[in-house]
C-alpha cells in the first residue's frame, strides 16, 4: 500500500512525483502536477509562494485516487476529464477520442483559408466529420468568429460531449451537433469539410501503446482492413456537400500519404498541400478540385 500523502502543498507535489516515478510512469514531474493542481484547486504558482499550504482531506483523498488510476496506467486526461486543445480546454467522455496535439496541425493548416473565406463572403460553413470532443470545428470557431460548423459524428456521446464543449466555450450558437453516418443526414455545401478519422488498420489495434488501446473507444481508432476505408468515404462523398473552391483537410497516419492522396485524386482531387507535425511525421493533407 502506497505511504498516506503529506498535505502541505510542496511535499505533497514531491510525494506524488515520486510514487508516479517509482511506477515507472513516462513523466511524473508534469502528471503529477496536473492532478495535484487540478484536485487542490491550486496554480503552479501557488506551490512555488506556498508550500506550506494546507491542502484539505477530500482533496488529498481525490489526489490519491488519481494517482492509483495513474499508475494503473489510466492516461492523465482521461483522469482529469478535459484535454488542452489549440488553447481550448476541451472535457472529455468514454466516447471521445482524447484529441492530440498533431491534430492542431490541421487547424493550422486551415485556419488561413477559413479567416480569408470569412473576410470575403462573410461566413465560412465548416463540416467537421468525425468531431468526438468538438475539437477541430471548435478550434476553427474561436479563431474565426464569422464561422459556423455541423460536426457530424456516428456516437451519440461524442456528440453530446461536443455540444457540450460548445456551449461551455461561448460558441454553442455557431456549432450544429448532427449525429450521421459520415455523409448520410448531412445537408447543404461548406467551404471547408475537415476530418480526423479512424486510421488505423483493424489489425493493428491490438498492437497500439496500452494507454491508446484501452481508454480511446476503438470507433474513433479503427480504420477497417487498411485503415483506410473512411478516406475512400469522405473522398467518394465530399463533392456533393463541398462549395466551389472549397478545400477537403484530413489528418493521416504518418504512413499513408501517397495512399490517401491516390483515393483523393482518383475522386478528382488535387493535393493542395501536405503538412508535417511537430515530430516531423507526415500529417495533414488538404484537396482542392
Ligand atoms: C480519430 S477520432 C477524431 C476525433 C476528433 N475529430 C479529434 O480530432 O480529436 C474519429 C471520430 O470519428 C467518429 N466516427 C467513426 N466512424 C464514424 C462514422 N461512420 N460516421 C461518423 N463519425 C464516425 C468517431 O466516433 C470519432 O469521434
Amino acid at each position: 500500500m502506497a505511504d498516506a500523502l503529506p498535505a502541505a502543498l510542496g511535499p505533497l507535489l514531491r510525494a506524488a512525483r515520486a510514487r508516479l516515478a517509482a511506477a515507472g510512469i513516462a513523466d511524473p514531474a508534469l502528471d503529477s502536477r496536473l492532478i495535484v493542481e487540478h484536485f487542490s484547486g491550486t496554480a503552479r504558482a501557488q506551490a512555488i509562494a506556498e508550500p506550506g499550504r494546507s491542502v484539505e482531506a477530500a482533496a488529498l483523498a481525490s489526489i490519491d485516487e488519481a494517482l492509483r488510476r495513474r499508475v494503473a496506467g489510466e492516461p492523465v486526461h482521461r483522469i482529469l476529464g478535459y484535454r488542452e486543445f489549440y488553447g481550448l480546454r476541451l472535457s472529455l467522455s468514454p466516447d471521445t477520442l482524447e484529441p492530440r496535439p498533431d491534430t492542431e496541425t490541421l487547424v493550422d493548416a486551415v485556419l488561413p483559408f477559413a479567416k480569408a473565406t470569412a473576410e470575403r463572403l462573410g461566413e465560412c460553413r465548416i463540416l467537421d466529420l468525425g468531431t468526438g470532443t468538438g475539437a477541430i470545428a471548435l478550434a476553427l470557431l474561436s479563431a474565426v468568429p464569422a464561422a459556423t460548423a455541423t460536426g457530424v459524428d456516428i456516437s451519440p456521446g461524442a456528440l453530446a460531449t461536443a455540444m457540450r464543449n460548445a456551449k461551455d466555450l461561448g460558441l454553442g450558437g455557431r456549432f450544429k451537433a448532427l449525429h450521421s453516418n459520415w455523409f448520410e443526414k448531412v445537408s447543404g455545401r461548406y467551404h471547408l469539410i475537415a476530418a480526423n478519422p479512424p486510421y488505423i488498420a483493424s489489425r493493428d489495434i491490438e498492437n497500439l501503446q496500452d494507454e491508446v488501446r484501452d481508454f480511446d473507444p476503438h470507433r474513433a481508432l479503427d480504420g477497417g482492413v487498411d485503415g483506410l476505408v473512411p478516406y475512400g468515404i469522405i473522398a467518394g462523398g465530399a463533392e456533393g456537400f463541398l462549395e466551389a473552391q472549397g478545400k477537403v483537410a484530413v489528418e493521416i497516419g504518418h504512413t499513408q500519404q501517397s495512399e490517401v492522396t491516390a483515393i483523393f485524386a482518383r475522386a478528382g482531387y488535387r493535393l493542395a498541400e501536405a503538412r508535417r507535425d511537430l515530430g516531423g511525421n507526415d500529417r495533414v493533407l488538404v484537396f482542392e478540385r
